[in-house]
């Protein structure tokens, strides 16, 4: 049977995405570093991991687990909507709670619900949603901000639901796999790389232009430490389209000419979105260009 990593333990949003995303047999890991760790050293098949939200933007130990090591691709994709559940063990009220726990990007989005419910309650930072569950449980802290199906894993009880600050916040998660068979396009696919230019003016501006030539629309653009040297970044750029496009192969060799490129994976949208093609910048329009070139070549300049 397929074994999937996630970012667990049970009762994370990962969880959820990662059931939305394959079946097969789910196994927790700790960290989203271990989580992918797994999934490169063959342990299980993929893994499934959050890669950026609508509020507190890019899961940079994603970002970086990407980027380092040995490469895996994302073959898939999923956008939940996040609201939260807060719990606390049974014979705790609202009232008597004086430390409040969950992942940073959970307690990033909840700040102003914590204000003005748990006023007196200090926010500790947990390693996920459902680890500040377990912490709560044993009687660590006092609430936990979680994900609403962790009150299925744990013996705690609700003391809110539907909370959030921004009301339509989603996190994106990805689905791992080591390189492979990529999946095949759909018309709305999302194509992820991440590049290491040499520190000079202009060399970040050289790839995007090289995309927009091509009238490509970016998804996304996160720089990272390349922790090679203070100063020195790695850009993470996801883009509209597919790698078996030409358009997309077109642009793809273009950048891997200017900078070291990795490829992380070509795979369909969660959300659906198909691309604007510019003007002469279609699929069709890359190959009859190429296959003029090539009569050219055999000396036919008709
Ligand atoms: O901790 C979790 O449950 C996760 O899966 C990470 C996360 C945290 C907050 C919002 C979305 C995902």
């Amino acid at each position: 049977m397929t074994r999937i990593a996630y970012f667990g333990p049970r009762g994370t949003f990962t969880e959820q995405a990662a059931r939305s995303l394959a079946e097969g047999e789910l196994v927790p890991y700790d960290s989203i570093g271990l989580a992918i760790a797994a999934v490169r050293k063959g342990e299980t098949d993929a893994a499934c991991v959050p890669v950026e939200n609508s509020v507190e933007g890019p899961v940079t130990a994603t970002l970086d687990g990407l980027a380092e090591d040995e490469p895996l691709v994302a073959v898939a994709e999923a956008l939940l909507p996040i609201h939260f559940s807060v719990l606390a063990r049974p014979n705790v009220d609202a009232a008597d709670v004086r430390t409040v726990a969950s992942h940073p990007h959970a307690l990033a989005q909840v700040q102003r619900w914590l204000a003005q419910n748990l006023p007196s309650a200090r926010h500790v930072a947990a390693a996920s949603t459902a680890a500040a569950a377990i912490a709560v449980r044993d009687g660590e802290y006092d609430a936990a901000v979680v994900a609403p199906v962790a009150v299925e894993h744990y013996p705690l009880r609700t003391i809110a639901t539907e909370v959030a600050d921004i009301p339509d916040a989603r996190t994106r998660f990805l689905l791992l796999r080591r390189p492979g068979e990529l999946p095949a396009p759909t018309g709305s696919d999302r194509t992820s790389v991440v590049a290491a230019t040499v520190n000079r003016t202009g060399a970040l501006s050289e790839l995007l232009t090289e995309l927009a030539f091509r009238g490509i629309n970016l998804t996304r653009l996160d720089a990272r430490p390349s922790k090679g040297g203070f100063g020195e970044y790695r850009f993470f750029i996801d883009f509209e389209g597919h790698v078996a496009e030409p358009r997309i192969g077109d642009a793809l060799a273009a950048l891997r000419r200017r900078c070291h490129l990795r490829f992380l994976g070509s795979h369909p949208r969660a959300d659906g979105v198909r691309p604007s093609i510019q003007p002469a910048a279609g699929n069709e329009d890359f190959v009859s260009a190429a296959d003029w070139v090539e009569s050219v070549r055999k000396g036919d300049t008709a």
